[in-house]
């Protein structure tokens, strides 16, 4: 079978691999449709993603969803020919995070696309039934696959306590960003303010609902947030990774407000105004991958709360992965996918 694999730098191979055998309680699954990550991207870009090295050749891909071709001895509750979406994280299920079901907190956490570990940009993949979730008739796999950032909104959502009647500033208009709002409205939130550079992607942030769209390249955003709020929003969720933006949220959000830090920034360093937190009762957290989230992610695409397939804006053949790669980083461009095997 063929396989996307990023060798370095820009440099994505195609290769041949031997096709997977499912252990005992794992499926194989015929993947369709992966979308490309800002974290692919960062690892295409710049060789890392956070702290994560690429330090050793790597098969990306981590947004997946295909068919069920195959079950392991073990498996029951799966069965060849579901459409499944892949979720990426297998962790250790024995650790003290596992213990207290913060399974994405564990160490030793198998990731797809996560140097070492391989991800689904590969004809056929071998993955825990446990970890694989059915999709509805009504939800594609192109949909499917994106229940993975899909699901890190949810969870950033959670983090922050979006709610009923919140006024949610989200900083970044990529799919997290994008996603994100359309969670924090799905959680009750009022009003969702959103904040870019790029102006298409603003744009279709105000297309998607959003009540307010902020230029941080040509305005001050505090100023922007102070005009439209009563002493700012009541969650900030940060999806730019930009430290220029990075540095301003803890003034846009309220007294006892909360910020949530989901985008990764090149530099993680964060000068900290520890007084303001103390008068102000800021809560700051991190809101890492997810937990818990599929059911829900493919419950919002399937009542129609969330829509996804719009994000796409190209969609190329496995073969073409460096070739999308390549697009994806246009700023311009909000989501590429690739249809593993041409569906
Ligand atoms: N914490 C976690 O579990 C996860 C974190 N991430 C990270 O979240 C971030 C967002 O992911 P994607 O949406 O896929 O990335 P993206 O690169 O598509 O989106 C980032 C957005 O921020 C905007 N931006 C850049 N500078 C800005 C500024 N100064 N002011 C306002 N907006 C600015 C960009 O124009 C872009 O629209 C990335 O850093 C990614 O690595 C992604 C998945 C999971
Ligand atoms: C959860 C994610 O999507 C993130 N890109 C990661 O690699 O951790």
């Amino acid at each position: 079978m063929q396989a996307a694999v990023l060798e370095d730098e820009r440099t994505v191979r195609i290769e041949t691999r031997d096709g997977p055998t499912p252990a005992a309680d794992a499926v194989v699954v015929r993947i369709e449709h992966v979308g490309i990550c800002g974290s692919d991207m960062h690892y295409y870009e710049h060789g890392h993603n956070g702290d994560n090295e690429l330090d050793v050749p790597t098969i990306m891909g981590h947004e997946s969803a295909g068919t069920i071709v195959e079950t392991g001895a073990d498996v029951t509750g799966s069965s060849v020919g579901d459409r499944v979406a892949l979720e990426p994280g297998v962790p250790c299920g024995s650790c003290r995070y596992c213990d207290i079901d913060e399974y994405n907190l564990c160490e030793d956490v198998r990731f797809m696309a996560s140097p070492p570990d391989d991800g689904a940009l590969v004809e056929y993949v071998a993955w825990p039934a446990q970890r694989t979730y059915s999709l509805p008739e009504s939800v594609s796999t192109r949909a499917g696959a994106l229940c993975e950032p899909l699901s890190v909104a949810i969870h950033a959502n959670r983090r922050g306590n979006v709610g009923s009647g919140d006024t949610v500033l989200v900083t970044g208009c990529g799919p997290i960003g994008l996603l994100c709002m359309d969670a924090a409205y799905a959680a009750g939130a009022e009003d969702v303010i959103v904040a870019d550079i790029v102006e298409r992607k603003l744009e279709l942030a105000t297309e998607r609902g959003a009540a307010h769209a902020i230029r941080t390249d040509e305005r001050s955003l505090v100023d922007a947030v102070d005009e439209l709020t009563d002493g700012g929003v009541d969650v900030v969720l940060e999806c730019s990774g930009a430290e220029a933006v990075i540095d301003r949220t803890v003034e846009s959000v309220r007294k006892g407000g909360q910020v949530v830090f989901v985008g990764l920034p090149q530099d993680p360093e964060l000068p900290t105004d520890v007084f303001g937190l103390i008068d102000n009762e800021l809560d700051i957290s991190g809101s890492f991958r997810f937990r818990n989230t599929y059911a829900e992610a493919i419950e919002l695409l399937a009542s129609g709360a969330v829509e996804v397939e719009s994000l796409v804006d190209f969609e190329l053949p496995l073969v073409d992965t460096g070739r999308a790669f390549e697009r994806a980083a246009d700023p311009e461009v909000v989501k590429g996918m690739i249809a593993v095997n041409g569906t």
